[in-house]
């Protein structure tokens, strides 16, 4: 069977072509062409599948190495007898240490603690859960929000939305991009919600463009709000309003979720469902792909504190490396694409094996996903 991959999916020809034919195609435009003989798909969140895309074709199973599935007409896929697997979670982790890699940089930049402040978090899902936890590790109260969540009755301390507009110090969103329904996400953040945000706060977008209404946002910060702003995602893709970059804080061209563990998590995820879908069922150790890390194994002395946390933070991924390249070639055509292609190697902080020679610095850091261990020299 031929399968269609995305060239961005490392690692996909390598699996895949265990299970049958593989092409790697550009996703965005994806070569229509290449389709009419496909079995399967294969594809990243740039391209959009639907009825125009795949009637009249032959696949019979699309997956996509993502965690958000925005781009995929469900609906049409169930109609037209498709089976589909998405990659829930895969690079969670990712979007977590971007997040923890912006707040570590404006908390350097602006002088402030992070554990005096108040981290709201908007859609507690694989990505929310794993940030309150590591947020919770190093002291940082949060507060949570997850309408879903609550109507489904999980035990967890879910606050309306208002309640984390008036009392976070930080607000950040991780929900799926809904057009509309009762959950809808389209401009989650309007213009009311991001004037009323507490004087001096800062909003994170990881998420997907949409669910910040851009215009508003633009407006706000044009008319001096005191407001620090990390924008990962636009609105729309890839055309981003190059006045609304100039007046963020920190700028990147969707890669929140770009680490080399997140991505290859989101092949493996699709190809195992696929080898299952065609009675192959396959597993895959992540760790039998992944190339050694640049750093490795480093020795903390002393206790941990925000700047030290920061240093090692940036010793694996510091969000300023991707931030620079968006602003030198915002508003040139292909360009956004073309840095998430390019992508320099990033791993996630899992890949620093840290020996600590005190106790608690070790148990820190350890909560908050590094490999620490502690160890002393008697
Ligand atoms: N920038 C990037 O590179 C990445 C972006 N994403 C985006 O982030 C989103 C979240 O990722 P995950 O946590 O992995 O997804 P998830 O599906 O595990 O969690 C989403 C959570 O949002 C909640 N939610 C839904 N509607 C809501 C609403 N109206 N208000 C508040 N919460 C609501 C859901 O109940 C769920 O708990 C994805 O859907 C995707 O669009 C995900 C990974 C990488
Ligand atoms: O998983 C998601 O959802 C994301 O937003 C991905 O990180 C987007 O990456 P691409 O699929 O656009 O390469």
């Amino acid at each position: 069977m031929k399968i269609l991959v995305d060239e961005n999916m490392p690692y996909a020809r390598e699996l895949f072509s265990r299970l049958g034919e593989v092409t790697a195609v550009p996703g965005r435009p994806i070569p229509v062409d290449e389709l009419a003989d496909a079995g399967a798909l294969m594809v990243r969140s740039v391209t959009k599948v639907n009825a125009d895309l795949l009637d009249g074709k032959g696949v019979k199973f699309v997956g996509t190495a993502t965690a958000g599935t925005d781009h995929i007409d469900e609906a049409y896929l169930d109609r037209a007898g498709i089976a589909f697997s998405a990659a829930p979670g895969c690079n969670a982790i990712a979007v977590v240490e971007y997040v923890f890699s912006s707040l570590l940089m404006l908390a350097e930049r602006d002088g402030f603690t992070l554990t005096d402040r108040t981290v709201g978090i908007v859609g507690v899902g694989n990505v929310g859960v794993r940030l309150q936890a590591r947020l919770e590790a190093f002291g940082v109260r949060t507060l949570l929000c997850d309408p879903p969540r609550a109507d489904r009755g999980d035990e967890e301390d879910f606050q309306p939305l208002e309640q984390l507009v008036r009392e976070a110090d930080v607000l950040t969103f991780h929900t799926p991009l809904f057009k509309d329904g009762p959950y809808k996400t389209l401009h989650l953040a309007d213009e009311r919600l991001i004037s009323s945000l507490k004087p001096g706060a800062i909003l994170i977008n990881a998420c997907r463009g949409p669910v910040v209404d851009n215009a508003a946002l633009l407006k706000c910060l044009k008319g001096g709000q005191d407001l620090s702003v990390v924008l990962d995602v636009w609105e729309p893709e890839p055309e981003l309003n190059v006045e609304l970059l100039e007046l963020v804080d920190i700028g990147t061209p969707h890669i929140a979720g770009y680490t080399l563990e997140g991505k290859a998590r989101g092949t493996t995820q699709v190809f195992e469902a696929f080898g299952e879908f065609i009675g192959q069922r396959q597993q895959v150790a992540l760790d039998t792909l992944l190339p050694a890390p640049e750093f490795g194994r480093i020795t903390l002395h002393g206790p941990l504190d925000q700047a030290t946390l920061k240093r090692l933070v940036h010793l694996v991924y510091d969000v300023r490396r991707d931030d620079a390249p968006l602003r030198k070639v915002a508003g040139q055509p292909g360009e956004f694409d073309k840095l998430r292609k390019n992508y320099q190697e990033r791993r996630e902080w899992s890949s620093l094996y840290i020996q600590c020679d005190d106790e608690n610095a070790a148990a820190t850091l350890q909560n908050l996903g590094f490999s620490a261990v502690y160890h002393t020299a008697r």
